[in-house]
């Protein structure tokens, strides 16, 4: 046993709730993951946590932060955020919520291309811990770093969250091209320009444009939009199959936060007036309002325009 073991507690005992918590116990720290269906409540399972880790869907975030405000935590006691989402209404990041909700605790985002499945299985990945406070990030760093999972620290939380968070669109978009047999070239279009859009509504929430070119930005959109493990990209395939949107998510296992994202983006880019095509074609095609094909049609037929 390590003389440095760490208590740490995962929220949600989903897939990559288990996914992180197997992560820590290959450190052989001490870890216990609280569910909704857990004997002890919240607020006594983190009283001894050095760590406590959210990885519950964008749903649940707001109430497991209201949970954690009125629970006596150890003074130094470091969070971690680890969901991809936006919040409906407020249209805020995870960690706009545990920040606003918890500002006295150190705050820590953990993104990378990470499908839970591969890690599960033992395979190599790398993370990104991204966080204002160096050394909560080098703390959460050592906390997860093993033979098999390569953990790099950032010091630009949102961009880093964002990264994670809006890929999960385009998935979805390219799921369905690779749905249709598009082709390799369209692929390639789709995510590169789909990496500025996604720069685009990192900017406005302030985040470093480079971030995105990191492990967190084009490392996870590559590892999304080429893997059928992700659950956006098997949204975008199954729709491509000519399922119904409800069919699709239905059949996934686990959760596709692709879906409820795209519906807060559009809010944001409407009101802010960002230029996001990829992901409002994909919008448009989850409400319902135009086929596959025709947004395939529509964004090869916008006006011309210079790259840059
Ligand atoms: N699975 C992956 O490979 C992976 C990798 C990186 C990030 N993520 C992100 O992690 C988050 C969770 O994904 P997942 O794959 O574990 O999904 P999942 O559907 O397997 O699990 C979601 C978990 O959240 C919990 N939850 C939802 N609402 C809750 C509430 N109100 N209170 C308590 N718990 C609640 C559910 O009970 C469940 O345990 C998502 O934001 C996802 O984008 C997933
Ligand atoms: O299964 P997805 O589409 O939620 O993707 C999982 C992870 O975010 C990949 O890094």
């Amino acid at each position: 046993m390590k003389s440095d073991v760490k208590n740490v507690t995962i929220i949600g005992s989903g897939a990559w709730g288990s996914a992180l918590a197997t992560l820590v116990q290959t450190n052989q720290h001490h870890v216990q993951i609280w569910s909704r269906q857990s004997q002890l409540s919240l607020a006594e399972m983190v009283s001894n946590s050095d760590a406590i880790v959210s990885a519950v869907s964008i749903k649940g975030v707001r109430t497991i932060a209201e949970k954690l405000q009125t629970a006596k935590l150890q003074p130094n006691a470091v969070l971690v955020s680890a969901t991809k989402g936006l919040e409906p209404v407020t249209r805020q990041t995870p960690s706009q919520i545990w920040r606003s909700l918890i500002p006295d605790h150190p705050l820590v985002v953990l993104s990378g291309p990470n499908l839970s499945k591969e890690i599960m299985m033992g395979q190599p990945a790398a993370t990104v811990v991204a966080s204002t406070d160096a050394s909560a990030a080098q703390f959460i760093q050592n906390i997860f770093a093993s033979r098999n999972f390569r953990v790099y620290t950032n010091s630009d939380p949102i961009g880093v969250e964002l990264g994670g968070t809006l890929k999960n669109v385009i998935a979805i978009a390219v799921g369905a091209c690779d749905g249709l047999n598009l082709g390799t070239n369209a692929k390639s279009a789709l995510i590169t320009r789909s990496l500025i859009e996604i720069i685009r509504v990192g900017v406005y929430f302030g985040a470093q444009p480079e971030t995105f070119w990191g492990l967190s930005g084009l490392g996870d959109l590559l590892a999304t939009c080429n893997s059928n493990l992700s659950r956006n990209y098997q949204v975008g395939y199954a729709i491509a199959q000519g399922k119904s949107l409800e069919e699709a998510i239905t059949n996934v296992q686990g959760t596709a936060e692709g879906v409820n994202t795209a519906n807060v983006l559009i809010e944001i880019s409407d009101r802010e007036k960002i230029n996001v095509p990829v992901s409002r074609y994909v919008y448009r095609l989850l409400q319902g309002e135009i086929t596959l094909q025709q947004a395939v049609e529509g964004l090869m037929e916008r006006d011309l325009k210079p790259e840059n």
